[in-house]
């Protein structure tokens, strides 16, 4: 995405700066004067672009800083909170309250992702506990119901609409008194775009709020539109009053600079933006994660609500490794885990510096690998599945038949098998850190969460350096398990930050850019047949 080419500009303007030996105040000049230019060539609002361009130089007022202050660290603190106010509108985002219905009805041009956003969030909400449901007001356009039905029923949610009605008020109405009567909790509704904002569209959008009363109305923004951006949504604003932006396709390769600035146009908070067309590519606004994302600063929080998202089903899992046991199930069920999260790249952005680090790992070429995994495991029988791995040294002769089933090869399977000894390896060590988990935890209890989190990364750590070491498989899942339960309140890119180095050690094993045999260094790793 463009707005990630943005930050890193801006991190090689700051970089540039804080590397230079001569840090005096032509340099300090024309590291603001680059940042400038590139937030203007992303379209951001030359308005806006000044008024940062000002306040990062009061900020940091390079002519009266005593020289002990530290200056590096000062200029990259003036450059992240000026980005942060940028995309900050300082208005709380609507927050549906349980128990209750909460109407929400999306408002933008056609073609903006409305529709797909509506069930993205619908999905979004009934992940969470909320009681969801969609309304499909669009009677404009043909086939507008017939994609929310599709887009509902795979998202597994209830929707209402009709065919033959030309009367959007009407069929909103009734599709929220429906709901309203069957105690949903979320009710969107989709209501109609047209190519450009036109006094139609208004008219409807004013009586379709009128019929409904919605308690937040969402105004769907494509990141790719550019300067118009903010005339479109002031447009908006004036007939619809929107309290809420969703900015769509930040994925693709618009600059989304002119959907920022319609942010400081409406003083309306983004809430979401939308990351792709697959229904989980939904990811929660909030300024400080999104500024460390864009720098390559990662989103710790984000990763971890992610996670928590999917409801990865790890159950049987963390009991094994609990009693020191990681079986052949144990290995596939988490690459199952990992494939459900999504493409590696999207990962790596919410990971701080792995996106640099992944450099030509192709997301292709790992799903394919942990696809071929995963025939691997699925050729097995129960007992095998469910056995330490050493079944095989006893009966190497199943290797071959596992791989002939499997359509991988004997190498494939002997990789597979070795990483699972690494993970059995690691789950022995970490047996012994579940026996001892109350002392443990009283061991970690006094702090607060980032000492929490500190206290288990050295654990990692320590049982990294042994076993991963080899380039063994990761247990991601696991160890996203225990940071979305020490990590809640991260803060993003500035909160809790994990042990990268076992991060990326864990990532770089699962990209099959050949270091899955597991061959070198650590002491559970070993690439040899059994
Ligand atoms: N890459 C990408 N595509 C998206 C995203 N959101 C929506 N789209 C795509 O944008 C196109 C238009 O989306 P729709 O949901 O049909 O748009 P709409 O605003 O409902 O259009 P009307 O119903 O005609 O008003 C579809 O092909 C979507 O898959 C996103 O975040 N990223």
């Amino acid at each position: 995405m463009v707005l990630q080419d943005l930050g890193r500009r801006i991190n090689a303007a700051v970089s540039d700066l804080t590397r230079s030996q001569n840090l005096d105040e032509k340099a300090f000049d024309g590291m603001v004067k680059e940042i400038c230019n590139a937030l203007l060539e992303a379209d951001v609002n030359v308005k806006l672009v000044s008024t940062l361009r000002k306040s990062i130089k009061a900020t940091v007022n390079f002519k009266d800083l005593p020289p002990a202050v530290n200056k590096k660290r000062l200029i990259q603190k003036a450059v992240f909170d000026e980005l942060v106010k940028l995309v900050d509108p300082h208005a709380e985002p609507f927050k549906p309250k349980k128990g209750k219905p909460n109407v929400i009805m999306f408002v933008g041009l056609q073609g903006s992702g409305k529709t797909t956003t509506c069930t993205k969030l619908a999905r979004h909400y009934q992940t969470r506990g909320f009681k969801s449901c969609l309304v499909c007001a669009d009677t404009f356009r043909a086939g507008a119901f017939d994609q929310l039905k599709q887009n509902a029923t795979k998202a597994k949610i209830p929707y209402f609409g009709s065919l033959t009605s030309t009367d959007p008020a009407l069929v909103a109405a009734e599709g929220v008194a429906k709901f309203k009567k069957e105690h949903f909790e979320i009710i969107i509704v989709d209501t109609s775009g047209r190519h450009r904002q036109e006094k139609d569209l208004f008219d409807e959008m004013t009586q379709i709020q009128r019929a409904i009363t919605p308690d937040q109305t969402i105004m769907v923004l494509d990141a790719t539109i550019g300067q118009q951006a903010e005339a479109q949504s002031k447009a908006f604003k004036e007939t619809a009053d929107f309290g809420s932006i969703i900015i769509t396709k930040t994925d693709g390769h618009a600059s989304g600079g002119g959907a920022i600035s319609a942010v400081a146009a409406t003083h309306t908070p983004i809430v979401f933006i939308g990351t792709g067309e697959h229904m989980l590519d939904l990811e929660r606004f909030q300024p400080q994660p999104f500024v460390s994302k864009m720098l390559g600063m990662g989103d710790m929080q984000g990763l971890v609500e992610h996670v928590q998202a999917l409801k990865l089903d790890q159950k049987d899992t963390m009991k094994h490794i609990a009693e020191g046991v990681f079986t052949v199930r144990d290995l596939r069920d988490q690459l199952q885990n990992i494939m459900k999260m999504g493409p590696l790249s999207k990962m790596a952005g919410m990971i701080p510096g792995l996106n640099q680090m992944m450099g030509g790992m192709d997301d292709e070429e790992g799903s394919m690998k942990m696809k071929r995994m995963i025939y691997i495991c699925d050729s097995m029988t129960n007992k095998e599945l469910d056995s330490d791995g050493k079944v095989f040294v006893e009966q190497p002769s199943r290797m071959t038949r596992v791989a002939r089933g499997s359509g991988t090869s004997v190498r494939e399977v002997e990789e597979l098998l070795s990483q699972q000894k690494v993970m059995a390896g690691m789950a022995k060590k970490m047996g012994g850190m579940g026996k001892n988990m109350a002392r443990a935890q009283q061991q970690m209890g006094g702090g607060n969460r980032q000492q929490q989190m500190a206290a288990m990364q050295k654990r990692m750590q320590s049982l990294g350096q042994g076993g991963m070491g080899g380039g063994g498989m990761p247990d991601m899942a696991s160890m996203m398990k225990m940071m979305g339960g020490l990590g809640g309140g991260g803060g993003g890119g500035e909160g809790g930050m994990p042990d990268m180095a076992s991060m990326m050690k864990m990532m770089g094993g699962m990209g099959g850019t050949g270091g899955a045999g597991g061959g070198g260094g650590g002491r559970g790793g070993r690439g040899g047949r059994r």
